[in-house]
């Protein structure tokens, strides 16, 4: 067959899952959360963003959740900077890396990040810069890339466009975000086929707003792509659309791999203990099936 031995699971429900509750998860509830991710053996962890906390009030307390956490040895814990201010931050707070994000739709990257494509390429472009000179790995984001919540169809040449500039520009991999979960297995096929053979690629933590989220994340395993965002418990998906539920469950993916034999290193007990916890301290019902199988009442 044509999956890969093993695949590295990017955990990204600190940041991403968290990012959107309306209340301030507190900071020890964060850094606990981010401690059992790193118990269950996940390699990486994105731990906050530092973006502007009038953007994003949950994510304020970026450096003191950075500097709180248990860095264990051989797991990375990326963060995520919209600018040269926030790459300034993160550094200074002891981030050892960061993710830079862009999006292939003039619309969406207006709304997320208050410019146009090109002067988003021009902030990735100053953080690499730096982030070159400091020795600082960067991964960089792209959002949208199968369909837009105001644009609608985004075309795969235009994602291919925005994903080789990133890559050119110094960017170690790109994580391809279906940001409102739209995109069917076959769409993810023609997105990847344009993209994935000039730049190394990671299939997204997808919101599973239509249900499609592991099929799609199957299509590009199929394809050879062996990096996999996720998110425990299923936390966060996408603010934008109606009815949304949440993320592809780090749970459920592990799962499915542990079923298909490809190694993860994760520990599933332990990773569905992280998802209860943060699910209690949310007070929410887990969106991992995985979870919701295997709970004992
Ligand atoms: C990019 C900006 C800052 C532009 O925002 P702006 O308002 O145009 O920028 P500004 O330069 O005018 O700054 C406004 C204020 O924010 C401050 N500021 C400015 N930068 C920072 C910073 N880094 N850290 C802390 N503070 C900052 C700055 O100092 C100023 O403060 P004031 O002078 O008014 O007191 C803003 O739009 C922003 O922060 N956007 C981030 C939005 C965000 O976090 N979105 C979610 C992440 S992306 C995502 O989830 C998608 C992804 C990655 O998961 C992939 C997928 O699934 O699609």
């Amino acid at each position: 067959d044509t999956f890969p031995k093993q695949v590295k699971i990017v955990e990204v429900g600190a940041r991403d899952g968290l990012q959107n509750e309306k209340n301030i998860v507190p900071t020890p509830t964060k850094i606990k959360l981010i401690d059992m991710l790193s118990e269950a053996g996940l390699p990486v962890i994105e731990a906050t963003s530092f973006v502007s906390p009038k953007w994003v009030p949950q994510m304020a307390d970026n450096a003191e959740v950075l500097k709180g956490i248990q860095k264990f040895p051989g797991i990375n814990y990326p963060v995520l900077t919209p600018n040269i201010k926030g790459f300034q931050a993160a550094v200074a707070a002891g981030a050892k890396e960061v993710s830079i994000f862009g999006a292939a739709s003039e619309q969406f990257t207006k709304k997320n990040t208050n410019c146009s494509i090109d002067e988003s390429l021009q902030r990735a472009d100053e953080i690499l810069r730096a982030a070159r000179a400091a020795g600082i790995p960067v991964r960089g984001y792209v959002s949208c890339v199968l369909g837009c919540p105001y644009e609608g169809k985004i075309s795969p040449a235009k994602v291919a466009e925005i994903t080789k500039k990133m890559y050119s520009m110094g960017c170690y991999e790109i994580s391809l975000g279906d940001t409102i979960g739209v995109g069917t297995p076959g769409i993810m096929k023609d997105m990847l086929s344009a993209v994935m053979y000039d730049v190394p690629v990671a299939a997204p933590a997808s919101p599973d707003t239509y249900g499609q989220a592991l099929a799609n994340t199957l299509m590009a395993l199929q394809m050879g792509v062996s990096v996999v965002d996720a998110s425990v418990a299923g936390l966060g998906g996408c603010p934008y659309a109606q009815g949304a539920s949440g993320n592809l469950a780090t749970e459920d993916l592990v799962y499915m791999l542990s079923g298909l034999g490809i190694h993860t290193g994760v520990n599933l007990q332990k990773l569905l203990e992280a998802g209860a916890f943060i699910c209690q301290a949310l007070n929410r019902k887990t969106c991992s099936k995985v979870a919701q199988a295997t709970c004992k009442l």
